[in-house]
């Protein structure tokens, strides 16, 4: 793979850590994370103290990998400007993927040794697939079948964006579930009048993964009905190929909530059996490109990528992440045209977002200062979304 740091989508100041949310997010929520893993794995004395010697790293300058593992050579290419400096005045966007690098290193991920390929947010990825919210969500699947055939995929639709507030990195700093689906006003650009008509006779759809549990649970439920509905349809999932950012999905994340979907009451069984169908059949297809892992935005995307953005129908990106590698991690004026920003996307592309980090585009002059007058993370809450399309 030729991976190019190559420059990334910069028409605006690229967002660092010195202040606001992302900086929290280095001085809180990181050194959370890290005590969390190693309460959740029972690693042994060398891994605690390597994952211990990383929550102190991030407090100083920025040091190079400790290990040759796999992208280490490529990582040290993307390493070099920022060496030596401090992890808050450094892009956010970069620093967050050095940090779940390091952390994956540091647990021992990359071997060779017993505690390769551990995921170490597995058991906090298992407590979500096993706990009270998921077994909801998949009773409430029985109630799909009363859902009028011309507002389902709406429906549909609407799970997936809204089952994005459910990442765990997001619930370390607020109580998770329990709250009701928010109201269609939360959604501040809706372009489900264009968005509809494509999905609903699209043969060859993309969907860029992000979180497991819920929400990798309606993406699938997504997917199934696609595939039920036109038989010659195929859906490719692109997720992660290791562990990253607490809660995303890789392709055993996938294989064991479509287990958990068929071991469910039966309407979620029946898709989960028809799922594992699709999945032999080749209809429903995983990626796990080293991409997804990169400190890049989405128009630095490797060739192989591009070209398959380019063949499909549409391309979903599911989440806030994903969305700041679309549109850049840029303190873009929040009215910018979505379409202007992502022109340079080979094909058609969709943002399913929630709100979960200071990155917009698309949202009108009067809806902004509405939101601005309101509350006031309103842009990091989760409780806002935005539906784009391009
Ligand atoms: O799971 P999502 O929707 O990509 O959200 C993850 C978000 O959480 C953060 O990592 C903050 O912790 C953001 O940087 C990121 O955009």
């Amino acid at each position: 793979m030729d991976l190019e740091p190559g420059a990334p989508i910069a028409k605006a100041p690229v967002i660092t850590s010195e202040d606001g949310f992302p900086h929290s997010v280095l001085r809180e929520r990181h050194p959370e994370l890290l005590a969390k893993v190693l309460g959740g794995v029972p690693y042994p004395p060398e891994i605690r103290l390597a994952v211990n010697g990383l929550a102190q790293e991030i407090e100083g300058p920025i040091l190079p990998l400790s290990d040759t593992h796999g992208d280490a050579a490529q990582w040290a290419v993307w390493a070099e400007p920022y060496l030596g400096k401090s992890w808050y005045e450094v892009p956010f966007l970069w620093a967050e993927n050095y940090f779940y690098r390091k952390l994956l290193a540091a647990t021992g991920w990359f071997g060779p040794g017993p505690w390769q390929g551990v995921d170490p947010f597995g058991p906090q990825k298992d407590a979500e697939l096993a706990g009270a919210a998921v077994q909801a969500e998949l009773e409430a699947l029985a109630g799909l079948a009363s859902v009028p055939p011309a507002e389902l995929l709406d429906s549909l639709l609407l799970g997936a964006l809204w089952g994005n507030r459910a990442d765990l990195g997001f619930q370390l700093q607020r109580p998770a579930g329990g709250e009701e689906r928010p109201a269609d006003a939360n959604l501040i650009c809706d372009h489900r009048p264009a968005l509809l008509p494509v999905l609903s006779g699209v043969d060859h759809l993309i969907l860029v993964t992000d979180n497991i549990g819920r929400e990798l649970l309606p993406d699938l439920v997504l997917a199934d009905q696609l595939l039920t509905l036109r038989p010659d349809a195929v859906v490719h999932f692109h997720v992660k190929p290791s562990p990253y950012f607490t809660s995303d999905a890789t392709p055993i994340d996938v294989l064991k909530t479509v287990q958990r979907l068929v071991e469910g009451p039966a309407a979620a069984a029946a898709i989960g059996t028809r799922l594992r169908e699709y999945l032999s059949a080749g209809r429903l297809t995983l990626t796990a490109h080293p991409f997804y892992v990169a400190p890049l935005t989405f128009d630095q995307a490797p060739a192989d990528l591009q070209k398959a953005y380019a063949a499909a129908d549409l391309t979903v990106l599911k989440g806030d992440l994903n969305y700041r590698r679309l549109v850049g991690d840029v303190a873009w004026p929040a009215t910018t045209a979505f379409e202007e920003v992502t022109s340079y996307w080979p094909g058609r592309v969709a943002a399913l977002r929630t709100l979960k980090s200071d990155v917009l585009v698309g949202v009108d002059q009067a809806r902004l200062a509405e939101l601005d007058a309101g509350e006031a993370n309103w842009r990091t809450s989760g409780h806002y979304a935005v539906i784009q399309m391009n």
